[in-house]
């Protein structure tokens, strides 16, 4: 990376809408690499990407991302990174394809190289029919598609990726999850927002948790999921469904407790013992269900 160790740096960072206070004093080191930030509905996950993509300012504080200040060396800053989300800009005065040479050329890629990668990701978001048509005209799904194929066209040194998977079908995000690993794996860091944990799961290499204004989990999925502890006995028909969960505190002593209580009870069960997910993660530390 060009700027420095960190991806993300942010020192006493907070944010408020009038008397609301959303982000209240966000301290974070993040290295390259992608991450996912999660937390419940209205808990600042897209105020915090914002500001990082220089589209809102901070109220105090400090964010670097990729070694510049969002305010700062805003200009610079913006030619460095990518975001797709609600904001992100598609013209629909134009085709899908014209939206995303323009993009690719914009972003220095060769007439001849940003055609083959338009072309490309056309095809994987199910949009190579439509390419020729005014974007005006897409239904929402294949204007939210085209806005994410946009954003990833070229290899910007980091990705914001705002709930990106959020309304899209199976299919599509599958494509995405494979272009995201394999621009991770072309050294493009990704730092995205979801509602689905499992999505964080798959991708993320750490994890954050929003929370009250403040980021109350940090670590890989396995770090945050031991975190919790408590594994799970689950209890198995005959045709290997299961049909219990008996919640346990993860230690020797209590898994074996209630392994022998249920053998006295129900000695020809089957039984496996399953790890913390990370929807209970994410239950315990904000109180709410994920999506
Ligand atoms: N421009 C704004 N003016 C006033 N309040 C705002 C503005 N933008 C966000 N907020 C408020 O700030 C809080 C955080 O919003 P934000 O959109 O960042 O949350 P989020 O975590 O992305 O939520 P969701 O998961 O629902 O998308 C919410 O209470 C929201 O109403």
């Amino acid at each position: 990376m060009r700027y420095t160790e960190h991806l993300i740096e942010l020192d006493g960072l907070t944010k408020g809408f009038g008397k609301q206070e959303v982000l209240n004093g966000l301290d974070l080191r993040l290295p390259p690499g992608v991450h996912a930030l999660l937390g419940p509905n209205g808990a600042g996950k897209t105020t915090l990407v914002n500001i990082l993509s220089t589209l809102t300012s901070p109220d105090s504080g400090a964010a670097r991302v990729l070694g510049l200040d969002v305010r700062r060396d805003k200009r610079e800053l913006q030619g460095l990174i990518s975001l797709t989300g609600q904001y992100a800009a598609v013209d629909g005065q134009l085709s899908g394809i014209e939206n995303l040479l323009m993009m690719g050329r914009l972003f220095g890629l060769s007439r001849r190289a940003a055609a083959a990668r338009a072309a490309d990701l056309l095809d994987r978001f199910d949009l190579a029919k439509a390419a020729g048509r005014r974007v005006g005209t897409y239904s929402g799904g294949m204007r939210r598609k085209l806005d994410i194929a946009v954003s990833l066209i070229a290899h910007p040194e980091l990705i914001f990726l705002d709930e990106p998977t959020t309304g899209l079908d199976t299919r599509s995000r599958r494509a995405l999850w494979e272009e995201i690993t394999a621009l991770a794996a072309g050294g493009t860091s990704i730092f995205l927002t979801t509602q689905y944990l499992e999505e964080a799961d798959v991708l993320a290499e750490r994890v954050l948790v929003l929370n009250g204004g403040r980021i109350v989990a940090d670590g890989t999925p396995s770090q945050l999921k031991e975190n919790v502890g408590g594994s799970t006995i689950q209890v198995h028909d005959g045709h290997g469904r299961v049909i219990e969960e008996i919640p346990t505190r993860g230690s020797a002593a209590d898994v074996s407790r209630r392994l022998a209580a249920l053998a006295a009870a129900r000695p020809d069960v089957q039984v496996t013992v399953r790890r913390p997910t990370l929807d209970e993660v994410f239950l315990q530390l904000t109180g709410k269900k994920a999506a």
